[in-house]
């Protein structure tokens, strides 16, 4: 589905209850159905990604129903999870293809899964790789790397695992198989991840303990059901914060928005770059911290992005690079290799769609070099079926010299349904 985008014609203000958090919400499907006793999310993002994750438990023999933004799971612990009648189907959704690869490895039946044309092309083989040792078993062309795959699950054993991805589905799917291995499984990394598996598990009764970039978790039977309020997605609302940022004279304010310290480099990021940011009626459920922010557009200066930071920010850079667009100055992205392997090459994907538009960015192996301030003209953009590709392209369009027509938009639906309804609110 195509779409026409005007620019803005005057500066933005308003207030947007940004969607549920996306990795929250699959956890809280995953653990509620693995759970014994009643979950209730709230706040649950209903996106295209995380409905493969409750029909992936559905056909796993779990209940559980959806009133609004919010789900009601009945959960009867994990082994009373079922041999699935059908393929499971993961579309484009890594979280839910390579934490459930965790999940199923150790289950007593085999199982089917396979993803759409994206999810196809992205490794798997970084999530196989310990699950072998831990004692999975996996076919699939291409000794496994890639899917679609059968996993026929097998008694797994604990292990010790330094991680040489930063990535935290990697983790979470060594984690979630050590919930029904034989001891304790230990995983390293080498800067923090997202932690919200660590978090969650704790909250559900499992034994897992981290110490600074090392956790441990043990064999546990059953996970005891618990109540999710999931917090506002801060790479939802990161779009929002950019387009606040760009537009002279803007400002808005984002309604509980997750401020998890291993998701908030954009906060450090805007703030470096000359962004106001403020943050109110801060709370936290579940041990995932939230509030209120609001940002306000200031002089725009470029900053470099590289090392620990990178891993809190993984899927902010698309957004982040049209910010650096407008900032005096360039500005460096480094050690974000990882970019290559989303649901487009985002490296390549960001650079052809802005310096189309007119910036000057150049594509390095594991980032970019951005040169500002340039002038946008807009145009056409293609969004390489990728969700945060097309929604920087249309925040782009707020400052851009002619329309911008972004050749497909139902990538969205994957992470923010209701994205052109805020953004009409505020425009
Ligand atoms: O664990 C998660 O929920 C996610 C981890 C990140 O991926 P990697 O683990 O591949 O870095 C991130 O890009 C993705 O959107 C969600
Ligand atoms: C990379 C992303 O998600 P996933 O890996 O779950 O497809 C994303 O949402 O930007």
């Amino acid at each position: 589905m195509e779409k026409r985008l005007k620019p803005a014609d005057h500066s933005l203000h308003g207030e947007i209850d940004v969607p549920g958090d996306k990795s929250i919400s699959h956890r809280a499907v995953m653990f509620g159905a693995m759970a014994q006793g009643v979950t209730r999310v709230r706040h649950f993002l209903d996106g295209e990604d995380c409905m493969r994750t409750v029909k992936a438990f559905q056909s796993l023999g779990v209940s559980i129903d959806k009133n609004g933004d919010e789900l009601h799971i009945d959960g009867k612990g994990i082994l009373a999870l079922k041999e699935p009648a059908e393929k499971l189907y993961f579309g484009n959704s890594g979280t839910t293809a390579r934490l459930m690869l965790g999940v199923l490895s150790g289950l007593p039946f085999t199982t089917h899964a396979y993803g759409d044309p994206s999810l196809t092309k992205r490794p798997m083989d970084r999530v196989m790789k310990p699950l072998k040792q831990m004692g999975a078993r996996v076919e699939g062309i291409d000794s496994g790397e890639y899917l679609p795959l059968s996993i026929i699950g097998q008694p797994l054993k604990a292990i010790d695992y330094t991680l040489p991805v930063k990535s935290a589905q990697v983790k979470s799917a060594v984690l979630l198989a050590g919930l029904h291995a034989e001891g304790k499984t230990t995983v390293t990394e080498s800067s923090l991840t997202r932690n919200h598996t660590e978090t969650m598990l704790k909250a559900f009764g499992a034994s897992i303990e981290s110490n600074g970039l090392t956790t441990t978790i043990t064999s546990e039977k059953s996970l005891i059901a618990t109540d999710v309020h999931v917090p506002g997605d801060i790479s939802s609302a990161a779009f929002f914060l950019v387009a606040a940022a760009i537009v002279p004279g803007s400002k808005l304010t984002l309604r509980r928005v997750g401020l998890n310290d291993t998701r908030t480099g954009i906060l450090d990021v805007l703030q470096k770059m000359g962004v106001y940011i403020t943050i109110e009626n801060e709370k936290e459920i579940g041990g995932e911290r939230f509030g209120d922010l609001t940002v306000e557009a200031g002089k725009l200066t470029s900053v470099i992005i590289e090392g620990d930071i990178i891993p809190r920010l993984i899927d902010e850079i698309p957004i982040l690079a049209l910010l650096a667009t407008q900032a005096e100055g360039t500005t460096i992205i480094r050690d974000a290799e990882e970019l290559r392997v989303k649901e487009t090459d985002r490296i390549s994907a960001v650079t052809t769609v802005l310096n189309g538009f007119g910036a000057s960015i150049e594509a390095t192996e594991d980032g970019m070099v951005i040169h500002g301030k340039t002038s946008l003209r807009g145009g056409k953009a293609a969004s390489y079926h990728d969700h945060r590709i097309a929604m920087m392209s249309a925040i782009a369009s707020l400052i851009t010299e002619k329309d911008v027509i972004i050749d497909d938009i139902s990538s969205i639906a994957i992470s923010y349904p209701s994205f052109f309804e805020d953004l009409n609110r505020i425009k």
